[in-house]
């Protein structure tokens, strides 16, 4: 297998930069910048600058894109981080196996390495398949001319399928010079073993162990997954900081396609640290984002192997389904956001039909159908004629709680609050493109609900209710704490009616976007009047703001 490499350069021709000492390489790029006339980018003003988390990976590319170079890119992508790549190897690779592996050249290696470290300044390195002695130690002579915050090192030595990536040649230069660089080291239970000289790894005990030796090895950080432990029924794996022992459990989702599971945790890892987080809320985040792309992709058809890739982006599936909806979502629906009550509408003799037809009448951008005491068959029924009523206006349809009537009757979206359905196991189960809201009270559910895959967060209660028991009230303060945490957009909860809505739209907190309201609207003669009043008033803040 012969290895091709053209280097394309534009004239004058570049001279070669090969083997040459990171310090003289310094010179010769700046030299050939100057030549070739390219000017350093000092135009944008200092204010209008934007720095963006980049994670640099150093890994080999997977022409079935499943693993390597291309799951680091979509999983950096799909965390928001900017990804740049140095290529070690090219490999010939499907859902069946590795066919062919080239390694590239080291000074080739060095010079991709040279590109990026001295222009681009990644935040964190992340690393993946590194063939050759050549190749790692390099890499760590780089790393240490060009420092960066974080080496995140996944220690890949075999494939998926079983086929040999590095070979055990490769051990003492990560023992020896890799690993001391780390902040996190990311081995499987084969890599474990094998960085132990062969030690057998077939308990939670045993990793814990392996964590502890490999930990000798000098990274700050070893995580040991457990994913091929055979005995075990959850996926647990097992951090160790050099004090304590975290462990990480998630459920063993029954699916072919987990090719590149293992460099699109530790790319999400990377990413989660270029983004300034701690490492255990990285490895607890990358977590729970591989576990949320895999139960998604669990029936995707990629290939023919046993080994196919999953989805990170949360998109393909829709295929499945010969749909192709974009998601309905658009923050502004936040405005007025009426949330129905089944007491109300039978205090009131009024069907749920007409209260959600007079609301949307009103002025109401979204509707929620929160009907607690509904039998699951007469609210499948409702939610499905409120559907059509909402089609019809192009406003938004939610259920409150029940991510199974949603799905039954293809709602907009759901509802949900903090002891309900995980959000992120609401975002498997519906898709990437409806609309899932989260309730939350702190700075810290906020994050969660971003994390999760939410598209907004209702936030509440700002002031004290009577429709919801025992609901802790915020205030404004409160309600602008958790706005100004939050990465979604919110609607405020509670209390909310005509007298006060002003208030709670002129604190103009970042992200707020709109009120939600039950009582002040069906708990009232007429729905459509109410709900025209509280428009005008949320009109009238609104351009008083502006
Ligand atoms: C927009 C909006 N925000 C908050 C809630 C409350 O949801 P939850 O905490 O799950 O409480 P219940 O509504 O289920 O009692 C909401 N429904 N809507
Ligand atoms: C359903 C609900 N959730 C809340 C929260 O704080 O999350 S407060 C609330 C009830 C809101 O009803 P009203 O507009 O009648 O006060
Ligand atoms: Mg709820």
């Amino acid at each position: 297998m012969g290895f091709h490499c053209t280097r394309v350069f534009s004239t004058p021709k570049a001279p070669s930069l090969s083997l040459l000492k990171p310090d003289l390489i310094s010179t010769k790029v700046h030299q050939l910048n100057k030549v070739r006339g390219f000017e350093v980018k000092a135009a944008m003003p200092p204010e209008d600058q934007v720095r963006i988390p980049h994670v640099l990976t150093v890994a080999g590319s997977d022409s079935g894109a499943g693993a390597g170079i291309q799951a680091d890119l979509k999983a950096c992508a799909a965390r928001g981080v900017y990804c740049s790549t140095v290529i070690t190897a090219v490999t010939a690779q499907n859902t069946v196996g590795v066919q062919g592996v080239n390694v590239l050249p080291e000074d080739f290696v060095l010079e991709q390495l040279h590109s990026v470290l001295s222009d681009m300044r990644p935040d964190v390195v992340k690393t993946g398949m590194l063939p050759s002695t050549g190749i790692v130690k390099v890499l760590c002579r780089y790393l240490q001319e060009f420092p960066v915050r974080a080496l995140v090192v996944d220690p890949v030595m075999v494939s998926t399928s079983g086929d040999t990536l590095a070979g055990p040649s490769i051990l003492s230069s990560f023992r020896e010079e890799l690993l001391p660089m780390a902040e996190i080291v990311t081995p499987n239970l084969k890599e474990a073993s094998a960085l132990l000289g062969g030690m057998p790894l077939e308990s939670l005990a045993d990793m814990h162990s392996a964590a502890k030796y490999i930990h000798d090895f000098g990274p700050k950080n070893v995580l040991v997954k457990g994913g091929d432990l055979p005995a075990s029924l959850d996926a647990v794996d097992v951090l160790y900081d050099g004090e304590n022992y975290f462990e990480f459990r998630t459920s063993r989702i029954k699916t072919p396609n987990t090719h590149g599971t293992g460099c699109s945790l530790a790319s999400s890892i990377a990413a989660e640290l270029a983004k300034g987080s701690s490492v255990i809320s990285a490895v607890k985040v990358a977590k729970r984002f591989i576990e949320s792309a895999l139960g998604y992709s669990k029936n995707i058809l990629i290939g023919n192997g046993p080994h196919g890739p999953f989805d990170p982006f949360l998109k393909l599936k829709k295929y499945a389904h010969g749909s192709s909806r974009q998601s309905l979502f658009d923050p502004s629906n936040l405005f007025l956001y009426a949330v129905t009550d089944s007491r109300m509408n039978q205090k009131w003799d009024r069907s749920i039909t007409d209260a959600v037809k007079a609301a949307i009448q009103g002025g109401a951008t979204i509707v929620q159908l929160r009907e607690k005491e509904a039998d699951t068959r007469d609210f499948l029924e409702s939610a499905k004629a409120c559907l059509e009523i909402c089609r019809q206006h192009g406003v938004p349809l939610l259920i409150n709680d029940r991510v199974d009537i949603a799905l039954a009757c293809d709602a907009d979206g759901v509802h949900v609050g903090q002891s309900d359905m995980p959000a992120h196991v609401a975002r498997v189960l519906l898709g990437p493109d409806k609309i899932i809201g989260v309730s939350c009270k702190t700075p810290e559910q906020a994050q969660e609900a971003w994390v999760d895959g939410a598209d907004y967060i209702g936030c509440g209660g700002v002031y004290p209710t009577n429709t919801k028991e025992n609901n802790p009230t915020l205030g404004l303060d409160g309600l602008k704490t958790v706005c100004l945490a939050s990465k979604l957009p919110v609607v405020a909860i509670g209390g909310i009616g005509i007298s006060n809505a002003h208030s709670v739209m002129k604190l103009q907190a970042p992200n707020l976007k709109g009120v939600a309201v039950v009582s002040a609207l069906f708990d009232r003669e007429s729905v459509l009047i109410e709900t025209r009043k509280l428009h005008k008033v949320l009109v009238e803040s609104n351009t008083e703001i502006r």
